[in-house]
């Protein structure tokens, strides 16, 4: 089942929870919406679901408008950050559930209901554990009773709302693989919500960067994470040090010191790069300067914190466990892959106006002045 997200709006009061938003999933994707709190990720689970109408624009599912359809119109299996299990009913029966509610005249025979949910039970692998009562599983247990349940009524599509949150961060790890296996077996189209930008990564077919009631970015995990469409993403999705810098004569520059990385652009912007994509630099040719103000052992590298500038930017960069300059005061060093943004006029006006004080001469243009240096340098 295909849906669609059509210039909706939705606002609590004077609260914007969705400003305009537009998305396309199609059958049988499994989508994350990703973002931090209050991005809105939950009121858009919800106005797919059915639990809220929107205030402005469409919901879509196939060719269908479905924006004034009721939840049980739409079909729609939903499972919550704290499982919703009837704590009097046995796994049995919660799985059943749906099924032996539905009117009288599309519900299928009693022992077919029971079938139907034994063949979900032993889908999520709880097979042997159907005569227990929620109170008698693990939080792992119930969530899978909880999901086995949103599947039974045969949903067109499958909601999830941080269906993991609640749990610790092994059986979170489990419970990911084991949702993506049945998720390529049952082929449902998939929406599900997290915070978790390791979670998203790691099963979604695509993943939608939510910020502000607006999506930042829809994009595979790779695209996302190597080709961030806006600062938000790179600072939202992996790890990301960044510094204000200037383009121009071919080249990225800091404070009036030039980087080595290449640019034909011209003007100011943000460079991006991550921790780990960097190289470190003895041959005296132009990068970056760093003062090391700090060093901790992190799994497999060493993260070193940094003052890198004459501006003083902390930046984060990973070395090898062994290596030298781990026991230095500088580092000398050039990202690897970096992303460059173009800085907003509100921040390219403090810049200015701290480089005017500071008296550095940016490179405006290629016939621009000789430029200050700083030290200590690498070029
Ligand atoms: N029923 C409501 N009444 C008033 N404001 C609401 C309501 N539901 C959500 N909001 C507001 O809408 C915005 C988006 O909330 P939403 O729950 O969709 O965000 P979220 O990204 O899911 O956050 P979280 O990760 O914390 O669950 C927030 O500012 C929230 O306070």
């Amino acid at each position: 089942m295909d849906l669609g997200i059509q210039n909706v709006s939705k606002a609590f009061g004077a609260t914007a929870a969705l400003r305009d938003i537009s998305l396309a999933i199609h059958a049988g994707e499994l989508i994350a919406l990703l973002g931090p709190s209050g991005s809105g990720k939950t009121t858009l689970l919800r106005l797919i679901a059915g639990l809220e109408s929107p205030t402005a624009g469409q919901v879509f599912f196939g060719d269908e408008e479905a924006s004034g359809k009721p939840i049980q119109q739409r079909q729609v299996g939903f499972v919550f950050q704290h499982y919703a299990l009837f704590r009097h009913m046995t796994v049995l029966e919660n799985v059943s559930f749906g099924l032996s509610v539905r009117p009288r005249e599309s519900r299928p025979p009693k022992r077919e209901i029971e079938m139907r949910a034994m063949d979900l039970i032993n889908m999520v692998q709880l097979t042997g554990l159907e005569r227990r009562y929620p109170a008698q599983l693990s939080g792992g247990q119930r969530q899978r009773v909880a999901l086995a349940r949103a599947m039974a009524i045969e949903p067109k599509v499958l909601l999830l709302d941080e269906p993991f949150g609640a749990l610790d961060a092994q059986v979170r790890k489990d419970l990911r693989h084991w949702l993506r296996e049945i998720h390529d077996r049952t082929g449902h189209t998939t929406v599900f919500v997290t915070h978790d930008q390791e979670e998203a990564l790691e099963l979604a077919d695509r993943v939608v960067v939510m910020n502000e009631g607006q999506i930042e970015q829809v994009g595979s995990p790779d695209e996302v994470y190597d080709h961030p469409a806006a600062p938000f993403v790179h600072r939202f999705i992996g790890e990301a040090s960044e510094l204000p810098v200037h383009l121009g004569q071919g080249q990225i520059w800091l404070g009036g010191q030039p980087t080595g990385l290449a640019s034909d652009q011209i003007g100011l912007a943000l460079l991006f790069f991550r921790p780990h994509q960097i190289e470190l630099v003895d041959d005296g040719s132009p990068c970056l300067v760093g003062k090391i103000i700090a060093s901790r052992r992190m799994a497999g590298t060493r993260r070193l914190d940094l003052l890198v500038g004459s501006g003083g930017h902390h930046v984060e960069v990973d070395v090898p466990i062994d290596h030298p300059a781990g026991q230095q005061d500088m580092l000398t060093f050039r990202p690897k892959v970096w992303t460059l943004f173009p800085e907003n006029e509100d921040e390219a006006g403090v810049r200015r106006k701290e480089a005017r004080e500071a008296r550095v001469v940016y490179p405006r243009n290629r016939s621009a002045g000789p430029l200050r240096q700083y030290e200590p340098s690498c070029s």
